[in-house]
């Protein structure tokens, strides 16, 4: 078997640059293409030269749609509306489809899901193996602890970082739900400034840090009464994501249409 060919929409952005390279890294997979928004002062730049790498003789194009039929896998950490149009091209073309993008609203997760009738769709907040795992531990430690522990989910990362809470902290937040049995947007509380009352039992709370470099932190607060449990994962750089996201691109290629996660790529699927 060939080369995985591998294609790269927002290739210049700080998630592109890095899958690039991790493309690049990875025995058995190839970048063939990447694409940018017209207008992007990074178009008809090459790939390589945006990478760190030095020139690979593949220039960023503003063409989505023959990116997927060059390509085996196609990656998108974009932007949300963009990442529903390409699904759309990912249903058109029947080629495999890897989302990292966040921010997504409830309605264009279900565009893209709908997408994964007919292509192979993988959708994921966070693409490292910590995160994955302390998804896991938070359920089971929401499915232990009974509403006298609080639950609030805090996060922070860089500056440049446009949606909150992180798409991240949503799992998490969804994920302590689903070990308590409820639903999360029955008990989220996302927003608090000024005299906002008293906790409500059974919330789980939200909060946001920005600032810096900050590649991502993210964690879960279990407080109760003379004690608090505190689960926390820290990514040091954004490699974690990148090296992840190849991994679930090889782990895509070739299965059936359908909408996968992270647990399915790491065997954590119940
Ligand atoms: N799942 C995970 O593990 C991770 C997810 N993320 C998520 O990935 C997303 C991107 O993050 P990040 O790389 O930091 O952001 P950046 O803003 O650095 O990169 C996004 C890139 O997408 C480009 N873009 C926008 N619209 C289009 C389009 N229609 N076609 C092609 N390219 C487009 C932007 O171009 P321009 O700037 O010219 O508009 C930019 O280069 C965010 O939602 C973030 O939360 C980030 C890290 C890990
Ligand atoms: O924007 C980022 O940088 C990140 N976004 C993801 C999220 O919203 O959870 C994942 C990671 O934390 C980095």
């Amino acid at each position: 078997m060939g080369d995985c060919k591998i294609g790269i929409l927002g290739c210049a952005g700080r998630m592109g640059r890095m899958l690039i390279a991790a493309t690049h890294d990875r025995a058995g997979c190839a970048v063939v293409g990447g694409t940018e928004p017209a207008g992007s002062p990074s178009f008809g730049k090459d790939l390589g030269e945006l990478a760190g790498l030095g020139p690979i003789g593949i220039l960023a194009a503003e063409d989505a749609s023959a990116l997927f039929t060059a390509s085996d896998v196609v990656i998108d950490f974009t932007v949300p509306a963009a990442s529903v149009a390409h699904a759309d091209m990912a249903a058109e073309s029947g080629t495999a489809l890897l989302i990292g993008t966040t921010g997504l609203t409830g309605d264009q997760i279900a565009m893209i899901e709908a997408a994964g009738n007919k292509a192979p769709i993988l959708i994921a907040a966070n693409m490292s193996l910590g995160v994955n795992l302390l998804l896991e531990v938070v359920e089971q430690v929401a499915a232990a602890l009974d509403e006298d522990y609080d639950i609030e989910v805090l996060e922070m990362h860089h500056r440049h970082k446009v949606d909150s809470p992180s798409g991240t902290a949503l799992a998490l937040g969804k994920a302590a739900a689903a070990g308590r049995g409820v639903d999360l947007e029955a008990v989220a509380d996302k927003v608090r400034d000024g005299i906002v009352g008293a906790r409500k039992r059974g919330d789980i709370g939200f909060a946001t840090l920005r600032g810096g470099d900050v590649s991502g932190e993210h964690s879960v607060i279990f407080a109760a009464d003379g004690e608090r449990v505190i689960l926390s994962h820290k990514a040091s750089n954004r490699e974690v994501f990148s090296r992840g996201a190849i991994t679930a691109a090889q782990w895509l290629n070739g299965r059936p249409a359908g909408v996968y996660s992270m647990k399915d790529v790491l065997g954590l699927s119940k």
